[in-house]
């Protein structure tokens, strides 16, 4: 199986008067592994079976492996399909129901059975030919739809939240799985997901939907290191926001001030103004708990934040502080200092300074929330 091109040229879908999709152009190359994130609503779905050619367009066109397949329909398309709800047929046997496929594309009864238990060995259920759906785990019946969907070879496969239904720990191991799987067959997969997690550890790229619009596309760690939205930042790991004024630049410095007289500094532009920030504008700065540090009050330095402890938790890892700022309106600051063995354990109410590692701040405009 060699993974197909898809692009997605300009897509758009209208109910009525309600945009689910407002043209969205994706070019996604053959054999990479593409998730589309967002929160409900945001038109994941119905991108995807715009795809796979349950919805049919109002704008744009889809281009599979160089051929346009907007009026092709479904079956047409040679897509493998993976839902949430396992969707197997209860009444047939799990090599009954990974067989369906090549049945369907008139494939002989020998060259099935072959090709059957080759589809098993490869989601490791080869002793389950002859058991019903209802005798298989979750995460079984989750294995035979993989199957089923990988059997015929399609260059592309599309999941939409696959393992949804499935408790964490399973979870997790059929996200190495199937991103193993991927990779050994090398399709283009294409794979809706509201777990921000799963799609961090699973994507080659990921296109964070917002409204039916594409909000930012990129790597993972691109995502996770230079949101261009507050969106993408706040939807995408955890992230502390303050709200300040601007300062102005100097010298490649973007300077901010927060609450009366905390002036920190920032490696670049504020993202979301029309054209660049003036000073006085209100922006919000995003700090990440883990790239935050803890010293006594004073001792802080440069970018040095005040506040006092209001709790201290121990979360395996890492110890979680929760830090209530002396400045502005009080707002908690969460810092995530990695565990070494030695607890620095903090009383409530200690006076601390939260520093703020400079490049790992970014600038928002405060509307653009
Ligand atoms: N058949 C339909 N008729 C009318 N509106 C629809 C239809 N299908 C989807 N929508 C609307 O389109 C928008 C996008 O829905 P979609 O199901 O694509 O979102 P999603 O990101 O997949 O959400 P979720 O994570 O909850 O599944 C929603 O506002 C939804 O209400």
């Amino acid at each position: 199986m060699i993974g197909a091109p898809v692009f997605i040229d300009r897509i758009g879908k209208a109910y009525g008067t309600q945009t689910a999709v407002g043209g969205v152009t994706l070019n996604i190359a053959a054999g990479e592994f593409l998730s589309i994130l967002g929160p409900s609503g945001s038109g994941k779905t119905t991108l995807l079976t715009m795809i796979a050619g349950f919805e049919s367009p109002s704008a744009g066109r889809i281009i599979i492996d160089g051929r346009d397949v907007t009026a092709v329909s479904p079956d047409r398309r040679n897509i493998g399909m993976v839902f949430q709800r396992y969707a197997l047929f209860p009444h047939l046997t799990v090599s009954e129901n990974i067989a369906f496929p090549l049945k369907m594309r008139g494939i002989r009864k020998d060259l099935r059975a072959e090709r059957v238990g080759r589809a098993l060995d490869l989601v490791q259920l080869p002793d389950y030919t002859k058991r019903y759906p209802h005798e298989l785990s979750g995460g079984q019946q989750q294995r035979v739809a993989v199957a089923r969907a990988i059997v015929f070879e399609p260059p592309v496969l599309l999941m939409d939240e696959p393992l949804g239904a499935l408790d964490k720990k399973l979870r997790e191991s059929m996200q190495i799985e199937i991103k193993q799987l991927q990779r050994r067959l090398g399709a283009t997969v294409i794979y809706v997901t509201h777990d921000q997690e799963e799609a961090l550890t699973m994507s080659d790229r990921i296109a964070v939907m917002a409204k039916g619009q594409l909000a930012q596309l990129g790597t993972p760690a691109d995502l996770y290191c230079n949101p261009q939205s507050a969106f993408v930042a706040d939807f995408i790991g955890k992230m502390n926001f303050l709200t300040g004024e601007f300062l102005g630049e100097t010298a490649s410095r973007q300077t901010i001030r927060l609450g009366d007289d905390v002036v920190i500094d920032t490696p670049g532009a504020p993202y979301g103004f029309e054209g660049p920030a003036k000073i006085g504008d209100r922006v919000r700065l995003a700090l990440r708990p883990e790239r935050l540090g803890l010293a006594a009050r004073g001792a802080g330095g440069l970018n040095a934040l005040p506040g006092r402890i209001e709790t201290s938790v121990f979360a395996g890892a890492f110890d979680l502080h929760l830090v209530r700022a002396d400045f502005g309106s009080g707002e908690i600051i969460q810092v995530q200092i990695p565990a070494d063995g030695n607890r620095t354990a903090f009383a409530m109410g200690t006076l601390v300074d939260v520093i703020a590692e400079r490049d790992g701040l970014r600038l928002f405009a405060v509307a653009e929330a």
